[in-house]
């Protein structure tokens, strides 16, 4: 049976510092997502973007945490409840639904929502660990904090909104991480989420690390959320995005490793955050999310 997936923008960047973020949903439809989505087997169906205001427009010191830095606090829980509603509803109808990023704050959205269908692993690919808190923060840009939230951590513990009970850590996979701030490091040790950085991609390579990821996140549970942050690629591949970080995954170990993610056959939602076409050039990293969500859902080369 065809798979009929949800394409669903998310225009932010106000989670970023760097603004154009919010270009992502546009940047990946004009690459090309619905003809990949095809070439992969499934039906594409556009339900367009989630109302998401500009920086500009805000002011960027609304926040309702005690202690630290949340920049857009208050826009980012009103688009992420929002977006988590919207996820929920499309997994009712049995619709895999794609998150078109902005930026990676709406992952808080995105996997709630997903989690609110029943137990759930994920898979975080990605440069960052995105485990800060608004105290830990070092840049108070909440794209670096969406897993502390989605966990629950620190300030975000009496925040229900974004919080994903049925997120269980010990199905949470981080792979390919090369940027990782201090209190993170800490959280790392401490949690029961498993980490997999670059040198560990680099001394086994990218198939035994992420089928050990893959086994990991899909242990005791029947299905897992993929949040793909461009920057988890290396910048020659990936140009436009707004936090790149030498020494990413090559193109190919990025293809191989949504070609295991699609082996699974375990994929309840997916998310393509951080493309930001006013740093890319010629749409190039678009067009490689594209790529890679095709993948992921089960396109093959032969
Ligand atoms: N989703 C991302 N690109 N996150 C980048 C986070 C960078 C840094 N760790 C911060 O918290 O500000
Ligand atoms: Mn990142
Ligand atoms: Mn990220």
């Amino acid at each position: 049976m065809t798979r009929t997936v949800r394409i669903i923008g998310a225009p932010t960047d106000y989670g970023a510092n760097r603004r154009g973020v919010d270009m992502g949903p546009s940047a990946i439809r004009y690459a090309g997502l619905a003809d990949q989505l095809r070439s992969a087997d499934t039906e594409p169906v556009d339900a367009g973007d989630i109302r998401a205001p500009h920086a500009e427009e805000c002011d960027p010191d609304t926040r309702s945490v005690p202690t630290g830095t949340a920049q857009f606090f208050e826009e980012t829980k009103t688009v992420c409840t929002q977006l988590a509603d919207t996820v929920e509803s499309t997994l009712e109808t049995d619709e895999l639904p794609i998150v078109l990023g902005g930026d990676h704050s709406v992952a808080i959205g995105s996997v709630r929502g997903s989690a609110a269908a029943g137990p759930l692993g994920a898979i975080w690919f990605d440069a960052h660990a995105d485990l800060n808190t608004p105290a830990t923060s070092p840049s108070g840009n909440i794209h670096g904090m969406p897993l502390a939230a989605l966990l629950g951590i620190g300030e975000f513990a009496d925040q229900s909104w974004a919080t994903a009970p049925h997120l269980r850590e010990e199905n949470l996979v981080l792979v390919g991480l090369r940027s990782v701030d201090e209190a993170e490091t800490r959280l790392i040790e401490q949690r029961d989420f498993t980490v997999f950085t670059m040198s560990e991609i680099d001394s086994r390579g990218i198939t035994a690390v992420v089928e050990e990821a893959l086994a990991v996140a899909t242990d005791g549970v029947d299905e897992i959320h993929v949040s793909l942050d461009l920057d988890w690629l290396d910048p020659t591949e990936a140009p436009g995005v707004g936090t790149p970080v030498r020494g990413g995954v090559t193109y190919r170990e990025a293809h191989s490793a949504m070609e295991q993610v699609a082996a699974t056959s375990a994929v309840r939602s997916l998310d393509l955050v951080e493309v930001n076409p006013t740093l890319d050039q010629h749409n190039e990293t678009a067009e490689l999310a594209t790529e890679l969500a095709a993948s992921a859902l089960g396109k093959r080369i032969l």
